[in-house]
């Protein structure tokens, strides 16, 4: 029988950052129900093999062990970095709650305190991401720099590790693990999302558990954002009506946008932008749209839509290699 001080089970990977998102999340949770929260370690294929992403099927490798899981009963909840979770909704499972999201942008972390400006010709930069060594070769082009953009794995602390052992200029990595890990203060530039825009979803986190559990749902759904919600139900429609998977070279980032209605007074907007590009980062589809904000799921989803298709307009799919065409 379930009582009060049965533990709620909340499923992990075992990396440092699972472990930190999770824990941080099981306190949240635990306070809110009353109930203790333990963590159950899972291992994913993700974290096994040595394989690049886009060789073992993106992202997803890491999320399916956990939702297996999850529909076995094995464990009661479960906490995604939102922008690995496919965005096809899985049979039997939902996200309860999406909590206030962290700071999405990228950041530089590099030898000597540089900036990316600051780096010599020819510098190497590590990254696995096509979204990634899209815009930084677009920056790198306009700022007449030449970088070599290095495809790397591995955990947090093996990309930094790159650069502390001199094999790498720097690496790019996204500002919210290095955060949850306690590792911020090691970016050595935030960089500006006029030039490199995030992966749809990065910063949130996705609170997933079954259906069936209805109390438990409710409960989590009060960890729940709104506007997070909103933002990044649009950046991952935009996404998934591309046709493009969680390692395909798309950037998005929706914000509220402050406009001047003279009539009116100010009003808000959800502004959604996005970015797809050649890996060599000569050939870049960047576009914006607006919608209502606060913006229902249909509104956020309506606008990723509009935009995908303004860019597909433009030629975003050519751009994206054979998955997209
Ligand atoms: N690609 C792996 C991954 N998945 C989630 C994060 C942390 C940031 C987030 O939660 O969005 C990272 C590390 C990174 O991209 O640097």
């Amino acid at each position: 029988m379930t009582t009060l001080t049965t533990p709620l089970r909340l499923g992990t990977r075992r990396s440092k950052l699972a472990m930190a998102q999770s824990g941080q999340v099981a306190e949240q949770v635990s306070k809110l129900t009353g109930r203790p929260v333990e963590l159950v370690e899972i291992t994913t294929y993700g974290d096994t093999s040595r394989e690049a992403l886009a060789q073992i099927g993106g992202t997803g490798v890491f999320v399916s062990a956990l939702r297996d899981a999850l529909l076995e009963g094995r464990i009661d909840f479960a906490v995604h970095s939102l922008k690995d979770l496919p965005t096809a909704d899985p049979d039997g499972l939902l996200i309860a709650a999406i909590p206030l999201r962290e700071d999405p942008r990228d950041v530089l972390v590099a030898r000597d305190g540089l900036t990316f400006a600051q780096l010599p010709d020819g510098a190497r930069v590590g990254t696995g991401s096509p979204r990634r060594m899209s815009q930084l070769n677009a920056w790198a082009r306009t700022l007449g720099l030449r970088i070599e953009t290095v495809p790397i794995r591995g955990n947090i602390d093996t990309r930094i590790g790159y650069v502390a052992s001199g094999e790498l200029d720097a690496v790019v990595l996204a500002a919210a693990g290095l955060s949850r890990i306690g590792r911020l203060d090691e970016a050595t530039e935030l960089l500006h999302t006029d030039v490199v825009l995030p992966a749809p979803g990065q910063g949130a986190l996705a609170v997933e558990c079954s259906v069936g559990q209805t109390e438990l749902t409710a409960r989590l759904a009060e960890l729940d954002d709104p506007f997070t919600r909103a933002a990044v139900t649009a950046e991952r429609s935009l996404l998934a009506a591309l046709e493009a998977g969680c390692s395909a070279p798309v950037g998005a980032l929706a914000e509220p946008d402050i406009e001047r209605d003279d009539e009116h007074g100010p009003v808000t907007e959800l502004r959604l932008r996005g970015v797809v590009g050649t890996t060599d980062g000569t050939s870049l589809v960047q576009m914006s749209a607006t919608g209502p904000l606060p913006a229902s799921r249909e509104e956020a989803t309506a606008l990723g839509r509009e935009l995908a298709q303004e860019m597909l307009a433009k030629g975003a799919a050519g751009l994206m290699g054979e998955r997209a065409l």
